[in-house]
C-alpha cells in the first residue's frame, strides 16, 4: 500500500514532516485517510519562539490596512482552492458536500474578509476633561496587539471556528500558533499552504498538530511567550486550559459546551417551528456547540409536534458525503459514536420513551465501519435526567411539554451552561421579555444559527468566557491602552 499522504507542521515559515505520527481516519467508512505529524515540545516551542520573534519583525511595523490587503490575499487564495478545502473538510468530517460548500467554505472567507475590514475601519475612543485650574486633559485609546496568541480549534467546524479565529488575531496585528483538532488536521494543512503563498511573513501564523494533554495542545497553551488563548471545545478542556495559564494570567477567550434549549409556543407558526427545531436538532450530525438538544413546547400542540418532528427526523437521510440528498453525516469519530452511544443506552435506563432513533443505521456496506447514528428523539424524561442535562454533542434532543412562561423559563434556565436557545413565537412582545431573561450568550428568535459576524458571541456560565464577534474580537485582540495627556 502506498504510504498515506502526510500533513505537515508549519513553523516559521517552513513545513517540518519531521516528527512522530499519527493516524487521521474516515467517519464515512473507518479507512487511513491521511497521517499528520505530532509536534512534540521542542516543535511546539520553536513554533512560538519564530512567533514572538515576528512581532519584532516586518509584520510589527504593518499598518491595519497593510495587514488587511494580506488577509483578503489569504481570502482570495481559500477562493482559488474552494473545492481543495472542501474536499479535506468532508474527508476529515465525513459532512454532506452542499454543507461544506455552503457553510464552512463561505464562513472561512467571510471570517477574514470582515475582520480586515473592520480592523481598517476602528475608530477608538477619546475624550477631553476641563480641569478646575482651567486646563484640560486629552485622553485617547491606543490599540496595540496582545502579541503571541493560541488557537486552539474543535472537530465539529474545522475551519470555520480556525478562521473565526485567526481572522481578527492577525487583523489586530497578533502572530499565532493554531492547533487544529487531532480529528480533523486536513483544512487547517491546506490553509498553511494558503497563508505561505500569500506572502503572510514567516512566523506570523505557526500551526502545530497534536494532541491535548501530554501534546501539543498542553505545550503551547504553557508556552510561556503566549500572551492569549482563543479556544472553541468542551467545558472541561476549557478549565483545563484556564489552569494551565492561570500563574501567567494570560487573556482567554472560550467558546464551550452547551445543552441550549428550543421553545415552541401554541402561536408559533408550526411548519417553521417543526422544520427549525428539527435543523437545530440534527444540523451538521447535532455537532454544533449551538444546537438543541432540549425542547420545550407548549401542551396544547405538544403531541402534534413531537409527531411532526418524528416525521421529519425519520425523513433525513444519512450517507456518504457526495450522495444526492444526503442529510446527515456520520459523527465525527468512532470514539465520539461511542459517547453519543452511551447516552442512547443511558436514556433508556433513565426511562425515556424513544420517539425515533436510539441505534445505528444499518448500511450493509464500508459506511458500518464508520461512526453514523440515526437522528433520536426521546421524551417523557425528568427535567434532573443526565440525558437532560449533559452536552451529548449528536443528532439527538429530549422533548418536554411546558404550561406557561414562566415554567418554561425556570426549566430553560435551570442548565449549567448558557449558550443559545431558539424561541418559536409569532408574539414578539413576549419573544422580547422572554429573550432578556433566558441565561444564555445568543438568543434566536423564529431562527436559529443565523450569523451576523458583527454580533457578540459565546456564553455564559459553563458555556463559555468572553465574546468574540465585530469589536468584540477586535477588543479581545487587542491590547488597549489610555494615554491621558495634560494641555
Ligand atoms: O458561527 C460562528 O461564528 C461560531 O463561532 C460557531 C460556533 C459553533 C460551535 O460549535
Amino acid at each position: 500500500m502506498s504510504r498515506p499522504a502526510l500533513l505537515p507542521l508549519y513553523i516559521n515559515g517552513r513545513f517540518e514532516e519531521e516528527g512522530a505520527r499519527f493516524d487521521n481516519i474516515s467517519p464515512v467508512d473507518g479507512r487511513l485517510l491521511s497521517q499528520a505529524v505530532e509536534a512534540d515540545a521542542a516543535q511546539v516551542a520553536r513554533a512560538v519562539q519564530a512567533a514572538s520573534d515576528a512581532l519584532q519583525g516586518p509584520w510589527g511595523r504593518y499598518s491595519a490596512p497593510e495587514r488587511a490587503a494580506l488577509l483578503h490575499k489569504v481570502a482570495d487564495g481559500i477562493q482559488a482552492r474552494f473545492d481543495d478545502f472542501v474536499a479535506a473538510e468532508v474527508a476529515d468530517t465525513g459532512r454532506p458536500l452542499h454543507l461544506a460548500r455552503t457553510l464552512d467554505l463561505p464562513r472561512a472567507i467571510a471570517n477574514f474578509r470582515t475582520f480586515a475590514d473592520l480592523a481598517v475601519a476602528q475608530i477608538d475612543d477619546c475624550c477631553e476633561t476641563p480641569q478646575a485650574d482651567g486646563g484640560l486633559l486629552f485622553n485617547y485609546t491606543v490599540r496595540k496587539p496582545l502579541g503571541v496568541v493560541a488557537v486552539i480549534a474543535p472537530w465539529n467546524l474545522p475551519l470555520l471556528l480556525l478562521t473565526w479565529k485567526l481572522g481578527p488575531a492577525l487583523a489586530m496585528g497578533n502572530t499565532v500558533v493554531c492547533k487544529p483538532s487531532e480529528e480533523t488536521p486536513s483544512s487547517a494543512a491546506l490553509l498553511a499552504e494558503v497563508m505561505d503563498k500569500a506572502g503572510i511573513p514567516a512566523g506570523v501564523f505557526n500551526l502545530v498538530h497534536g494532541f491535548g494533554p501530554g501534546s501539543a495542545g498542553e505545550f503551547l497553551t504553557r508556552a510561556p511567550q503566549i500572551s492569549a488563548v482563543s479556544f472553541t471545545g468542551e467545558s472541561r478542556t476549557g478549565s483545563a486550559i484556564m489552569k494551565a495559564v492561570a500563574d501567567g494570567v494570560k487573556d482567554i477567550s472560550f467558546e464551550l459546551g452547551g445543552k441550549n434549549a428550543a421553545v415552541v409556543f401554541a402561536d408559533a407558526d408550526f411548519d417553521t417551528a417543526v422544520a427549525g427545531v428539527a435543523r437545530s436538532s440534527f444540523f451538521n450530525t447535532g455537532q454544533v456547540c449551538l444546537c438543541t438538544e432540549r425542547v420545550y413546547v407548549e401542551r396544547p400542540i405538544f403531541d402534534r409536534f413531537v409527531a411532526a418532528l418524528k416525521a421529519r427526523a425519520e425523513a433525513l437521510k444519512p450517507g456518504y458525503p457526495d450522495e444526492d440528498g444526503v442529510d446527515l453525516g456520520p459523527l465525527v469519530s468512532r470514539q465520539h459514536r461511542d459517547k453519543v452511544l452511551s447516552y442512547f443506552a443511558l436514556a433508556r435506563e433513565e426511562g425515556a420513551v424513544v420517539v425515533t432513533g436510539g441505534e445505528t443505521p444499518r448500511f450493509g456496506d464500508a459506511r458500518d465501519q464508520g461512526a453514523y447514528v440515526r437522528p433520536t428523539i426521546w421524551t417523557g424524561l425528568p427535567d434532573h435526567a443526565r440525558c437532560v442535562r449533559e452536552e451529548i454533542f449528536g443528532p439527538v434532543c429530549h422533548i418536554a411539554p411546558f404550561d406557561d412562561e414562566e415554567e418554561v423559563l425556570r426549566r430553560v434556565n435551570d442548565s449549567p451552561y448558557g449558550l443559545a436557545c431558539a424561541l418559536w413565537t409569532q408574539r414578539l412582545d413576549r419573544a422580547h421579555r422572554l429573550a432578556r431573561r433566558v441565561q444564555v450568550g445568543i438568543v434566536w428568535v423564529n431562527a436559529w444559527y443565523a450569523r451576523d459576524l458583527r454580533t457578540p458571541f459565546g456564553g455564559s456560565k459553563l458555556s463559555g468566557l468572553g465574546r468574540e464577534g465585530g469589536r468584540h474580537s477586535l477588543d479581545f485582540y487587542s491590547d488597549i491602552s489610555n494615554v491621558c495627556v495634560k494641555l
